[in-house]
């Protein structure tokens, strides 16, 4: 899969787009370029001072020497003021546009189909936000700010040596790009190797997150020892991949500052010859060979920051890897339920005409699960769908949703299709998953986030009705009261409960619901279900029954085996065929037959 094994985008193209993200800036980004030019004083004047000050002794001249201190004193204050205006412009526009691309990586990974953030691993998208993204920006301020600054300081110091000797200012200027080029040879490792170390920093990442999220199963087991092992192991290799990109950068910077040195005493030599002949005087000849780096620096900076440019490469590369993957649907996402329409004649709720879907897997392959099922479910039914493990109820729930897209065929819900109109059929349906998803906040954010525009009365009122009023009451802060991570601080009724809340204040016409096999006390379980079949009332339902009293309810039930649809009908009629479901209600829910009499009148809607 493309995001996970990284493209190769040519330098243009990463540079182009990055400096995209410059436009919205673009006065004070300006502005930090036009303020280098105090630095460009800076750098030209501090070879003029040195030439005017030695020049002033020999003369032995008292006015000039004091002129020439009174306006150096002038100067650099004034340099050091733009200098620290320019700073704050830079760093202000980097950061915006760090956070601007970070904020355009996260709405993205909200927007790539859901098969497809399946197969990458959360702690190596957060590795791309959090870091790739800040150096991608960070290679892009470097080669506006440092490269260009360093090649128009080439440029004016070459003007100022041209007019002392044109034939070695040229020597010094037409030997910058061997400078440069003696580094290049390492470019292409450079940045390959870089783009594994940014692999192996986001797989360790995704180690440490799975290990502190998976901390209950780890001490249960006793994995402590097995896990640092593994950490250490990992750390070892990513441990020697940085070396070797140490090595590779220590190569080409002193490669570099080596041809360098080489020509500058050349140079140098030939300057002194010329000032032996009486044709420079002492300050010039310094002023010179000062300047004279001044023009070969840039060649030497270039090729040693080139370096670290590759190195940057490598994380945009991963960066728009993430960014050109397309979004699911055509449309954009809505979190706006809608209430209306529903029954018009001949419009079904739900409909699937001849689906076919295939997984793919994290290393790549497929494995085809749905060839052609056809489903259809009219307004108000509650449909109960039962089959053993593996058999495709979850994908069938979440093909519903548009999680997945169908690889043949469509689904409709009331007359709209979901791939071509994702936006408006999701604000149709509430999904409740079997272990619902809470975010750190307070119990009242974790309700009303499934809606906009609610009032407190709506989420009370949600809450009174999925049976979860009475324990948010008794906890200290009531709404108000924040939960820990994944809402750890809740049992298992409880965050049931709340994701119940949230289905009701959603009030979408579709309920796609996957009951919860978990096993609650009876009294959160009674509470549970009674919610839900409050919740079921009125809407057209489809949910993976783990219970008999759903089943037995339900106006039809659907019996999946290896991704089709075996078997259909009522709970007495699929009894009688004596086929999958009735083996599967031998196992699964005869025990339970002779509770569910006395369960099913105490759980029906209040
Ligand atoms: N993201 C995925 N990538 C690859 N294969 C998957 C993925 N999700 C599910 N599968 C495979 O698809 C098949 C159906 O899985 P699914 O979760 O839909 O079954 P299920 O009936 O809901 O099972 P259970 O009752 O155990 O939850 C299984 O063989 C499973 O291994």
């Amino acid at each position: 899969m493309k995001a996970n094994s990284p493209s190769n985008h040519t330098f243009p193209y990463i540079l182009r787009k990055l400096m995209s993200y410059a436009v919205p800036y673009r006065i004070g980004f300006i502005l930090a370029i036009l303020l280098l030019s105090a630095k460009l004083v800076m750098d030209i004047g501090f070879a003029v001072v040195q030439q005017v000050f030695i020049d002033t002794i020999n003369s032995s001249s008292m006015d000039s020497l004091m002129r020439a201190t009174f306006i150096c004193a002038t100067v650099s204050a004034i340099i050091i003021c733009c200098l620290m205006v320019q700073y704050y412009f830079r760093f202000v526009v980097q950061s915006r546009m760090s956070w601007d691309i970070r904020a355009k990586l996260f709405d993205k990974s909200q927007r790539i189909p859901f098969r497809q953030v399946q197969t990458m691993h959360s702690g190596d998208l957060t590795s791309r936000i959090n870091k790739d993204a800040g150096m991608a920006i960070g290679m892009v301020n470097s080669i506006v700010y440092d490269l260009g600054y360093n090649l128009l300081l080439c440029f004016v110091s070459f003007i100022y040596l041209a007019q002392m000797d044109v034939w070695i200012a040229l020597l010094a200027l037409g030997s910058g790009p061997i400078v440069f080029l003696s580094g290049r040879f390492f470019d292409r490792k450079l940045r390959k190797l870089s783009t594994e170390i940014y692999k192996k920093e986001a797989e360790l990442r995704s180690l440490l997150q799975e290990t502190l999220q998976g901390m209950k199963v780890v001490r249960a087991f006793a994995l402590e020892d097995t896990l640092l092992n593994r950490y250490v192991l990992e750390r070892e290799k990513l441990n020697q991949l940085q070396r070797k990109r140490t090595i590779l950068n220590g190569l080409l910077w002193q490669s570099s500052a080596f041809v360098n040195n080489l020509i500058m005493v050349a140079c140098a030599g030939l300057i002194a010859m010329s000032a032996m002949r009486g044709g420079t005087t002492t300050g010039e000849v310094l002023a010179f060979i000062i300047l004279m780096g001044r023009v070969q620096w840039p060649f030497v900076h270039m090729s040693q920051t080139w370096g670290g440019v590759q190195e940057a490469l490598g994380a945009a590369d991963r960066v728009f890897d993430i960014l050109e993957i397309p979004n699911e649907g055509k449309g954009g996402l809505s979190p706006e339920p809608t209430t209306f329409p529903l029954a018009s004649a001949g419009i079904f709720a739900l409909s699937l005409e001849n689906v076919h879907y295939k997984h793919p897997s994290v290393d790549g392959s497929e494995s085809s699960l749905f060839s052609g099922i056809h489903l259809n479910v009219s307004p108000g039914e509650t449909i109960a769908v039962v089959g053993p493990s593996g058999s495709g109820k979850t994908t069938l729930v979440r093909l519903c949703c548009g999680l997945y897209e169908p690889d043949i065929g469509t689904i409709s819900i009331y007359g709209k299709s979901v791939q071509d109109q994702l936006e408006e059929t999701r604000a149709m349906i509430t999904y409740v998953p079997q272990n619902p998803y809470l975010f750190s906040g307070t119990i009242r954010d974790n309700i009303a986030f499934s809606a906009s525009d609610t009032t407190d009365e709506d989420i009370q009122e949600a809450a009174r009705l999925a049976g979860a009023e009475e324990f948010i009451s008794k906890m200290p802060a009531g709404f108000d009261t924040l939960l820990g991570e994944h809402g750890s601080t809740l049992s298992g009724g409880q965050r049931q409960r709340i994701a119940i809340a949230r289905a009701f204040l959603r009030n979408a016409p579709l309920l796609l619901l996957d009951e919860a096999t978990s096993a609650l006390d009876n009294e959160s379980e009674r509470i549970v279900q009674q919610s839900l079949d409050l919740l079921m009332k009125d809407r057209t339902t489809l949910v993976i029954a783990h219970r008999l009293s759903t089943v037995r309810e339900a106006s039809r039930i659907i019996v999946l085996d290896q991704g089709a649809i075996v078997e259909e009908g009522s709970h007495e009629v699929l009894l009688e065929m004596n086929g999958l479901y009735a083996e599967l209600y031998n196992i699964q829910f005869s025990t339970s037959e002779a509770e569910v009499k006395d369960d099913v009148q105490s759980m029906l809607p209040v």
